[in-house]
């Protein structure tokens, strides 16, 4: 018999704020994000999203000032938890940056790191097995096969994205947050990574920043809209940017600010 599946919750955020120092940057978020969906945050600059993007996986852990209360739940466990392990748990929740930052390593390297210091490979032959299936399934491995030892960094900017992807996906994450990933990129080796985020999706949930609305509308399911510090509207993405139901939302979708 087959089974519909429905998007399950994977993390769950209710009552967040952040604070830097006395600043509050995120007042108040409470929101569900799906499995096997890409869901976008949207907003004009300096409304809190990649602070609220870094909130999931303890980031702003590494900010000195940076303080995060209100509950955030990683499939019922709170990830703020005394017990909670943040480096274990970045490797559940991976993270992919603005601009591509690969080790300066080769590239083999840059995706055995991850697997290496969480025990995930026994043997070499593990250990390659795991970095061509996170490189293949990042779109790189036909272009990198060859040369697996070059320097990381000798990669284009699209490669080096994709190579970091691969480094996320290879601890095998359930969840992949990235803040604005294409940001640094030219429209070809964007669209190779909204393909890739395409490809991606029903396997993992995924959040991502951008800065651009068409980007949001391309490949997210779901879309939370942010103003000073505040979630105003969450939605599916197509009645985010077709019928919005706060005024906020459409000034900024029409373009009255940004
Ligand atoms: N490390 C930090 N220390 C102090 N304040 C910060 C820090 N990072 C961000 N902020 C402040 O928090 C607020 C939200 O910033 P954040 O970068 O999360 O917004 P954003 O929506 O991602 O912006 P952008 O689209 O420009 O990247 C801003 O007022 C910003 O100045």
């Amino acid at each position: 018999m087959t089974q519909t599946k429905l998007p399950q919750t994977k993390l769950t955020a209710r009552n967040v704020d952040v604070f830097y120092g006395d600043n509050k940057a995120i007042d108040d978020v409470s929101i569900d994000i799906g499995n096997g969906v890409v869901t976008a945050f949207i907003g004009p600059s300096g409304c809190g999203k990649s602070t609220f993007l870094r909130s999931l996986n303890r980031m702003n852990d590494t900010i000195a000032g940076a303080r995060v209360t209100g509950q955030i739940l990683l499939d019922g466990e709170d990830i703020y938890d005394r017990e909670m392990d943040p480096v274990a748990l970045r490797a559940r929740v991976g993270m992919v940056f603005q601009k591509p930052n690969p080790f300066p390593k080769s590239i083999y390297e840059n995706v055995a790191y991850g697997p290496r210091i969480h025990g995930l490979a026994q043997k070499k032959a593990d250990m390659d097995g795991i970095v061509e299936k996170a490189l293949t399934r990042a779109g790189l491995w036909n272009e990198v096969k060859d040369r697996l030892t070059d320097a990381g960094t000798a990669l284009s900017g699209g490669q080096q994205q994709r190579l970091c992807i691969a480094r996320a996906i290879a601890v095998s994450p359930e969840v992949i947050l990235m803040d604005e990933p294409c940001s640094a990129l030219d429209p070809i080796a964007t669209a190779r990574i909204e393909e890739l985020i395409e490809d991606l999706k029903s396997r993992y949930a995924i959040v991502i920043v951008t800065h651009s609305m068409q980007q949001a509308a391309r490949v997210s399911q779901k879309t939370a809209f942010f103003h000073l510090g505040r979630m105003v509207e969450y939605g599916d993405t197509h009645q985010i940017f077709t019928n919005p139901r706060e005024e906020r939302t459409k000034d900024y979708i029409t373009g009255r600010y940004g």
